[in-house]
């Protein structure tokens, strides 16, 4: 008995995820245990519960029955989220994205010098995702070093599976005073490093964040990438988000072929590293990807709110490039998931309105980027992403009776075991 003197906790019946090999699979009648420590014990069939049961060490009254209108799901994995923004979630979508972040985000980004707002909003987007079903988060917070311990101590708390990034820019043309200076941004993003690992969170890890190569100078990507390499951290940018901000990389940095090789010559593109967007990515940058180990993370709220461009994702899997759904609050106006799901979705029907061969992503498909395929793209799925033994259990309990069709369906949410939904 791997679970020690503990009983696992049993769950009896439907259970939906992803694997490798096939987008959708469903177990119905199943038997799942989960251990003391969060893991996932075993997976069995529910008729064999009285072997089950005293293999495992549990009493079969103990057992947890779903209803028929009930099933769990892996819980979904946001790859790309600006916690910060979420104060101005749902409005000021009427401006580009360089126009966007000049006019609306740079000056909400500088307030979070205040802590006590930083708590509010932090504390508002842990619950908030959490309720809609984020058991993993990939968060940016801000420059400010302080401010962003605190979304990773906020995230420990409500006991959300987090990276948290504190942004890194030493050059801003456009909001002179939102920015750091080269060294200082070094020194702060240690500072942010070395502080949250010294907290042992379990779940929540810090990620290296240069905003993007518009708000970096050389100098400062370089550095940052061997502070990444020297912690063994993740690594989380933009890139190809919208045309104008291609041809600003373009002129910033002339020696480069692409905005992929600007990160790759800054030792950025690592198999830990996600980038945002990336809708504008040719054949030859996919395969950079691709050899790098490196992933993209899939924002189609964002591109359509901010008219960035349509992902195309078809291409990106052919190439065999790691991919994941982000919420990218707010340059996406929904916080959920769901939402990034059906926005995919949407996405791929405009590719096809556009051009009839395109393949449109299943249901299926889409359901495992959502969940097995975040979890490889933040190369988490040893830990999250399905239900095989061994990993923690990040599900959701999803009642399909209840009326809505949307979040509230999701009954409870679970993280490394810990029912964090309901409170
Ligand atoms: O959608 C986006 N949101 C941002 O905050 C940002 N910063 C650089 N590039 C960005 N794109
Ligand atoms: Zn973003």
């Amino acid at each position: 008995n791997a679970a020690g003197r503990h009983p696992p906790t049993v769950f009896r019946g439907t259970f939906v995820h992803s694997t490798q090999e096939e987008a959708l699979v469903i177990l119905e009648d199943a038997l799942l245990g989960v251990d003391s420590t969060g893991k996932i014990s075993f997976v069995e069939k529910g008729p064999e519960l009285e072997k089950v049961s005293a293999k495992f060490g549990f009493n079969p009254s103990a057992v947890t029955q779903l209803s028929p209108q009930e099933f769990f799901m892996p819980g979904l994995v946001d790859t790309h989220i600006h916690a910060a923004q979420y104060s101005f979630a749902g409005t000021a979508l009427d401006l580009p994205l360089l126009d966007w972040l000049q006019t609306y985000t740079f000056p909400v980004e500088s307030r979070y010098s205040d802590l006590e707002f930083a708590r509010q909003v932090y504390t508002h987007v842990v619950k908030r995702t959490l309720r809609n079903g984020t058991t993993t988060a990939c968060y940016f917070a801000t420059i400010h070093t302080d401010a962003s311990l605190l979304l990773g101590e906020i995230a420990n708390d409500f006991g959300q599976r987090a990276l948290v990034g504190k942004v890194c820019m030493d050059r801003n043309g456009l909001h002179e005073h939102y920015k750091e200076e080269t060294q200082e941004s070094l020194d702060e993003t240690s500072r942010f490093i070395s502080e949250l690992i010294k907290r042992k969170y379990p779940l929540v890890k810090p990620v290296v964040t240069p905003r993007f190569s518009v708000s970096c100078t050389s100098e400062l990507m370089l550095k940052l990438a061997e502070v990444a390499r020297n912690n063994n951290l993740h690594i989380q940018s933009h890139i190809s988000e919208n045309m104008d901000e291609v041809r600003l990389v373009q002129e910033l940095f002339p020696e480069s072929e692409s905005y992929t090789d600007v990160y790759r010559k800054h030792n950025l593109l690592t198999s830990k590293t996600i980038m945002a967007h990336g809708c504008y990515l040719s054949d030859e940058e996919l395969q950079i990807f691709h050899q790098t180990g490196s992933s993209l993370a899939h924002c189609p709220n964002s591109n359509l709110s901010l008219c960035s461009g349509l992902l195309d994702v078809r291409k990106v899997l052919s190439h065999k490039v790691k991919l994941g759904l982000g919420t990218d609050v707010a340059g996406g106006y929904s916080p959920s998931m769901l939402d990034a799901v059906r926005r995919t979705r949407d996405t791929s029907k405009a590719l096809k309105i556009q051009d009839p061969v395109h393949q449109t992503l299943t249901w299926e498909e889409t359901f495992r980027l959502a969940t097995l395929g975040g979890s490889q793209a933040l190369s988490m799925d040893d830990q999250t992403g399905n239900f095989v033994v061994g990993k923690d259990f990040d599900a959701l309990r999803v009642n399909v009776a209840a009326p809505n069709g949307d979040d509230r369906n999701i009954l409870e949410v679970y993280v490394a075991g810990r029912k964090v939904v309901p409170l």
